[in-house]
C-alpha cells in the first residue's frame, strides 16, 4: 500500500514518491486535479439536491487536502479466509476509487447484508465520507465499505480522498438543518483523525458515537 499526500503541494514527502516511471508525478498531478474537479462538481449537485446553498460544501472542500492511496492486493487460493481491507467508512468528505485493472473487489454493507459493486471498467467509484455525514446533518450517509481478495487475479486500486481543513471542528452545518434538529455532536477533525490511527478499523463505529439520541 502507498499513501501520499498530493495536495498542498507543501505536504509532499517527496522521499516516498516513486522515481519511476518518470512520468509518475506529472500523472498522479493531472489525475488529482481532475478527480478535484469532478469532486466539487459532486459536492455543488449533493447540496442542491437536498436545497442547500452549494457553496456551503465547495468553500469548505475546495482548496483542502488530497490524500491518494494506492492498494495492491495479491491473489489468494483461500481468497474465502483472508480479507483485503477490514469494514470502515472513510473519514474525509468524499472518496473516489478507482479499481486500476478492472478487478472488482470492493463491497458495501447495507441492511447488514454485504453487497459487492460491479462497477464498469474504468469508473470512478464515489464513497461518502464520515465528515460530510456529519456536516450534512446526515442527509448523507458513509458508506461502510470492505475490500475483498479474488483467489486468481492481482487487484490494484486507488482511492483519492478529499479532506477537509484540519483546523475545523466537524458539527452540523446551518444549511442542512434546516428542520431545526442537529443529529449528530461536534468534533476537531483533528480529534477524528487521531481515533483513526489509534484505532482498528471497524465499521462506522467513530460516527456512530458521535451521533445525537433523537
Ligand atoms: O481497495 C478498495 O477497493 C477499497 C479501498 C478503500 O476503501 C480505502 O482505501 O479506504
Ligand atoms: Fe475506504
Amino acid at each position: 500500500m502507498l499513501y501520499l499526500h498530493v495536495h498542498p503541494s507543501d505536504s509532499r514527502d517527496l522521499r516516498f514518491w516513486p522515481t519511476s516511471p518518470a512520468s509518475f508525478r506529472q500523472s498522479i498531478d493531472a489525475y488529482s486535479s481532475e478527480t478535484k474537479s469532478l469532486a466539487l462538481c459532486l459536492f455543488e449537485f449533493m447540496a442542491k439536491a437536498v436545497g442547500a446553498k452549494p457553496e456551503s460544501l465547495l468553500d469548505l472542500f475546495e482548496e483542502q487536502p488530497r490524500g491518494l492511496r494506492m492498494a495492491y492486493y495479491p491473489p489468494c487460493r483461500q481468497a474465502d479466509k483472508v480479507m483485503g481491507l477490514s469494514p470502515h467508512s472513510d473519514a474525509g468528505g468524499l472518496t473516489l476509487l478507482l479499481e486500476i485493472n478492472n478487478v472488482q473487489g470492493l463491497q458495501i454493507k447495507k441492511d447488514g447484508k454485504w453487497f459487492s459493486i460491479d462497477a464498469p471498467n474504468g469508473a470512478l467509484i464515489a464513497n461518502i465520507g464520515d465528515t460530510l455525514e456529519i456536516l450534512s446533518n446526515g442527509k448523507f450517509r458513509s458508506v461502510e465499505h470492505r475490500a475483498v481478495i479474488n483467489p486468481n487475479k492481482e487487484r490494484i486500486s486507488a482511492a483519492l480522498f478529499h479532506y477537509p481543513s484540519e483546523n475545523m471542528v466537524i458539527s452540523p452545518l446551518p444549511e442542512f438543518v434546516k428542520d431545526g434538529k442537529v443529529k449528530y455532536r461536534s468534533i476537531s477533525y483533528l480529534d477524528f483523525m487521531k481515533q483513526i490511527f489509534t484505532q482498528q478499523l471497524d465499521g462506522k463505529n467513530r460516527v456512530e458515537v458521535l451521533k445525537l439520541d433523537q
